[in-house]
């Protein structure tokens, strides 16, 4: 046997690989089995309404289906017979069943538009209360605007396949079966002829199934990169005019405009070929039908009553099938919808409440301790639970090693430490947004795992340092820490933090508008306000004379440049804000440095140094260092060590 020649291995090779291309399309379109069931799933609360709709959908077939042998019969037993009386009743029951069918479309029609809206508003709230419960870190690593796009054009697309492709669906089948019924028992021959189109259609509409399955689900991709290209330049367009990128910004929009456009194209060119094709087949069938049908009418072997039935009872046959070729562009395209949303529903949380949570010790000490805690974005957790966030592809995932930390309860500590050192992850594990690798996080001694997340956070002031606030008013945006939260406690919180001076000299004073995230405010502002956020958490304020607030207080220090005043305002908000409470601070405020009971210095995913400031400068390490380097103002760090 002689060994293939390259031209004809090459042209094996390229029919193998067409062979897999075919079987990947098809499967493609095959795991949409499990969506439908899943879209069919969320009707259940419907069900009374679908079963007047389904018994609406099948009265109003059976009415347009009717009139082929009910003209058969008129002309055979009325005209060719010239009785009037026979020709009146037909005409009667003719009339009689078309209004039926026109109240069946009404009831079909406004139940269809009832039930897509319905099911569409449902299924946004769904994705929304997935987003919300998926884990922060999940959150850093997606495209707000790829996931705008899942809950806009992706359910506007879903919307159109239920409320419109699915009936036309439904009913072109059912009319479909009818006139295949009434066609043989008007005549098995003609029916015969009639149905050898149907291997044809099947063929070409499979093929055209395989051919734009891609087409479609690059259209819906293509639309998600457009939306989030978008969001996120209008998120960034200051720095985008700082730099003057505008042009880039409008080329990569321009370039991603192009790819949606192409993969639309394709399914616009598909279409064109794929519905004349259609559309001349049944005139082609028409046109034998005719002429075989007219042979054997004029030869007496059929009547003419039959022969007019038949041809009308071709139109109930083709028309569905043109209708079913005309309403699969939106079902592909919602279908390759309802695929983006169940992908994206299917992601499961990495971060769950535990089966039978353990209660916090009541009162709560605040007692955070870290206890061998290492940690990798991307490195599964204890328990093999997926990826704890991150893309993993790092050569040296982890960022954390064995890191041992206790902060006593009521202590401030301060983490320092040269950027990408570890900090904020430090702080994240505290908050439970991700699970350590190895290791333990305790509070009070129990495992954070172990824990309700609602109950922990509650306990919790979280003070980014760019704390986000939503529009509304400065006051809104304060109660926004405790669910309940009064506007008393609100001016209590601001007086206490001694920010009311400050946060008075605004327009409307806590009335204020802070505009999209708090843009009407000044940097300084903003730190007071989210300060007063963290502190109107937890537990309120009681009649004692004691602060309320947090156990816990998680902060990351701003670095914004603010005017003197402020700064000291906030120096001392800062001062009651750590009081009394266990506090986490990534410092950046020499005040707050030496004020810490314990400052931790991280290089490199470690804790390379922990002491007081005195102690720690005694020593002469790695803290002694940055401490000269900040004073001598080399690095950055506490960006107010000068003032
Ligand atoms: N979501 C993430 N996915 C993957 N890697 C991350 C993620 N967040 C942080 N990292 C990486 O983890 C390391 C530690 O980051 P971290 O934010 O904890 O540093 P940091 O000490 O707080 O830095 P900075 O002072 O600059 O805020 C860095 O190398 C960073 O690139």
């Amino acid at each position: 046997m002689s060994a293939p020649g390259p031209s004809e291995s090459g042209s094996t090779t390229r029919r193998g690989a067409a062979f897999a291309d075919i079987r990947r399309r098809q499967q493609a379109t095959r795991g949409r089995g499990r969506r439908t069931r899943s879209l069919f799933g969320m009707m259940r609360p419907y069900r009374g309404r679908i079963a007047i709709l389904l018994v609406a959908l099948l009265v109003a077939t059976a009415a347009s289906l009717a009139p082929a042998p009910l003209a058969a019969k008129a002309v055979d037993d009325g005209l060719s017979k010239g009785n009037l009386d026979h020709l009146t009743v037909l005409v009667a029951v003719l009339l009689g069943v078309s209004l039926v069918g026109l109240v069946a479309t009404v009831v079909r029609d406004r139940l269809v538009g009832w039930l897509g809206a319905r099911l569409l508003s449902d299924l946004r709230e769904r994705i929304f209360r997935h987003l919300l419960q998926m884990p922060v870190s999940y959150h850093e690593r997606q495209r707000a605007g790829v996931l705008v796009s899942r809950m806009t054009n992706d359910v506007d697309a879903l919307q159109t396949m239920i409320s419109s492709s699915l009936v036309t669906l439904i009913s072109s089948v059912l009319m479909l079966l009818g006139s295949i019924v009434i066609l043989i028992s008007l005549d098995l021959k003609l029916a015969l002829i009639t149905f050898t189109t149907i291997p044809v259609l099947l063929l070409g509409s499979l093929a055209f199934r395989l051919a734009s399955v891609d087409a479609f689900a690059r259209t819906r991709e293509t639309i998600g990169a457009i939306t989030a290209h978008l969001q996120e330049t209008l998120s960034g367009v200051r720095v985008i005019r700082s730099y003057g990128r505008e042009q880039g910004h409008l080329d990569r929009f321009h370039e991603l405009g192009d790819e949606n456009r192409r993969a639309n194209m394709k399914t616009v060119y598909l279409n064109a070929a794929y519905f004349p094709a259609v559309e001349y087949l049944s005139t082609a069938a028409i046109v034998i039908v005719l002429l075989v049908g007219g042979a054997e009418a004029i030869d007496g072997a059929v009547t003419i009553g039959v022969l007019i039935g038949f041809v009308t009872a071709l139109d109930n046959f083709f028309g569905p099938i043109t209708e079913l070729s005309n309403v699969y562009t939106t079902f592909q395209s919602g279908m390759a919808a309802l695929e983006k949303i169940g992908a994206l529903l299917d992601q499961e949380s990495t971060l769950t409440d535990p089966a039978h949570p353990r209660e916090l010790p009541d009162p709560l000490r605040g007692e955070l301790r870290f206890e061998h805690v290492t940690f990798g974005y991307g490195v599964p957790s204890r328990g093999g639970s997926a990826s704890a966030g991150g893309t993993g592809a790092s050569s040296s995932p982890i960022v954390l090693h064995d890191i041992d930390l206790t902060i006593p309860a009521g202590a401030t500590v301060a983490l320092v430490g040269s950027t990408g050192a570890g900090k904020s992850t430090l702080v994240k594990l505290a908050a439970r947004f991700i699970d350590p690798s190895e290791g333990r996080v305790l509070l009070d001694g129990v495992d954070l795992r172990d824990l309700r997340q609602r109950e922990l956070r509650s306990r919790m002031g979280i003070v980014p340092q760019e704390g986000f606030l939503f529009s509304g008013t400065v006051a809104e945006n304060i109660a926004f820490g405790r669910d309940g939260a009064t506007r008393e406690d609100v001016e209590r919180v601001v007086a206490s933090l001694g920010a009311g001076d400050v946060l008075d000299q605004l327009p409307q004073g806590l009335d204020t508008e802070v505009g999209e995230r708090g843009g009407s405010l000044s940097a300084g502002q903003r730190q007071l306000v989210a300060f007063a956020r963290a502190l109107i958490a937890g537990a309120p304020a009681n009649g004692d004379g004691r602060l309320g607030g947090p156990s816990i207080l998680l902060l990351d220090e701003a670095t914004a440049n603010v005017d003197l005043r402020t700064e000291r305002r906030i120096e001392e908000a800062l001062e009651l804000l750590l009081s009394d409470r266990t506090a986490i601070v990534i410092a950046h405020r020499l005040s707050t440095i030496r004020s810490a009971d314990l400052i931790a210095v991280v290089e490199h995913g470690r804790i390379c140094e922990a002491g007081t400031h005195e102690e720690l400068l005694v020593r002469g390490g790695a803290y002694a260092k940055l401490h000269e380097d900040w004073q001598r103002g080399t690095t950055d760090a506490p960006s107010a060590a000068a003032s």
